[in-house]
């Protein structure tokens, strides 16, 4: 199927290419930029030299639909809103990796980007691209909002908690932990190499805008869930993300049995591996679309905790991305994805 990816320069875009690059049904007909067109990719990105000499286009609708059948939108919040319209009125399909189209009320979406929201009615239609929990719906939509990355890490870890109803909805807390590339590729204060070398920092603290659409999918598992407590941190990594949860158990004799609960839910799912025993770390997934869990329950204090990790630029974006249209197109989810994680 042909393919573009608008945004195609950003940190997000750059790992697309590479997955797509050897897809054996999507391929890539063009490439978009907003700043640098007419230039070649492996100009700005010397690793794609011999892979790919294509060049950057404008984004210009018509054009896209002409030469494409589906569009991933790698781009920051708030284009997406304008472009997607634009290319479903082309009968085109669209997986948006921003967060324009995850929430399903426009004046939740206004509260946490601080910006307009899409159309109420394009907020419906949208289907929220969890894979391992919408498949279904996923294999039907036209326009797929793929999952923020923190949002990602911490639905996979929190699915089988809420929807068993085995902990005190309203203790839940996540503390959540991200390299670098998670901010995009333009550097800024935070990320600057002497702020965040040797360091690391709590940042958009009770005010992360991953917290709506997870408190939105918790409600949809469970409808007693409650506003949870919600700490992002940037860590001197490139690539990873670490979620760490914790709960107050409410049914004892299922919380001593959490790691097979966690088993019996991620049965089917090729991209959830659970933990026997031990907790995983960000490097264990490190350029795959993995999400390794590790629970265990402490008898002194009645918690549960859980460990999720994740490649924010794979299973956080492009990755889940990917899975998304191959479930979308009838295609086995795995497809173009089976990569061993980079390790060391
Ligand atoms: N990085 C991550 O780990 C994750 C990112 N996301 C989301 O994915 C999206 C892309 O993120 P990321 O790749 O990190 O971002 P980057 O900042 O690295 O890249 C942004 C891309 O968008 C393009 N762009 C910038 N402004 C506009 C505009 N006004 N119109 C059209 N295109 C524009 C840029 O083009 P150019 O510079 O060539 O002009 C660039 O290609 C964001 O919404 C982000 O929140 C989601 C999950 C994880
Ligand atoms: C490290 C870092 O800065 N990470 C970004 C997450 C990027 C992302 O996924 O944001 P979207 O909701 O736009 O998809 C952040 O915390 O905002």
């Amino acid at each position: 199927m042909k393919t573009a990816i608008i945004g195609a320069t950003g940190y997000g875009g750059i790992e697309l290419l590479r997955l797509l690059m050897h897809h054996p049904v999507l391929k890539v007909s063009s490439i978009h930029s907003f700043s640098q067109t007419g230039e070649a990719i492996c100009a700005q990105y010397p690793h794609l030299q011999s892979f790919m000499h294509a060049s950057l286009q404008e984004i210009n609708i018509d054009a896209i639909s002409e030469t494409s059948e589906l569009v991933f939108l790698a781009t920051p919040p708030g284009v997406s809103r304008e472009l997607t319209p634009q290319l479903r009125r082309r009968g085109l399909k669209v997986v948006d990796l921003s967060g324009d189209f995850r929430m399903k009320e426009p004046e939740v979406y206004e509260k946490w980007y601080k910006r307009p929201a899409p159309a109420a009615d394009q907020l419906q239609q949208a289907v929220y691209g969890l894979t391992e929990w919408k498949r279904e719906e996923v294999g039907r939509a036209d326009l797929i909002a793929n999952p923020g990355c923190y949002a990602t890490a911490t639905l996979l870890a929190a699915a089988p908690l809420m929807r068993e109803g085995i902990i005190d909805e309203r203790t839940l807390i996540v503390d959540a932990k991200s390299g670098v590339s998670g901010a995009g590729k333009s550097p800024n204060a935070m990320t600057h190499f002497p702020e965040i070398h040797d360091n690391l920092k709590i940042y958009k603290v009770h005010e992360h805008q991953h917290v709506p659409e997870i408190e939105q999918m918790l409600l949809e598992w469970n409808t007693a869930a409650k506003p949870i407590t919600f700490s992002t941190h940037l860590i001197p990594i490139t690539r990873g993300i670490m979620v760490t949860m914790y709960a107050q158990a409410k049914d004892e004799a299922a919380a001593r049995k959490i790691t097979e609960l966690y088993k019996q839910s991620y049965d089917d799912a090729a991209f959830v591996r659970v933990r026997e025993g031990t907790y995983p770390s960000p490097k264990e997934v490190c350029g795959s679309n993995f999400c390794d869990i590790g629970a265990g329950y402490d008898e002194r204090t009645g918690r549960l905790t859980v460990v999720s990790v994740i490649d924010n630029l794979m299973k956080g974006a492009a990755g889940q991305a990917v899975q998304n249209a191959n479930v979308r197109l009838g295609l086995d989810e795995q497809t173009g994805l089976q990569f061993v994680p980079l390790y060391p």
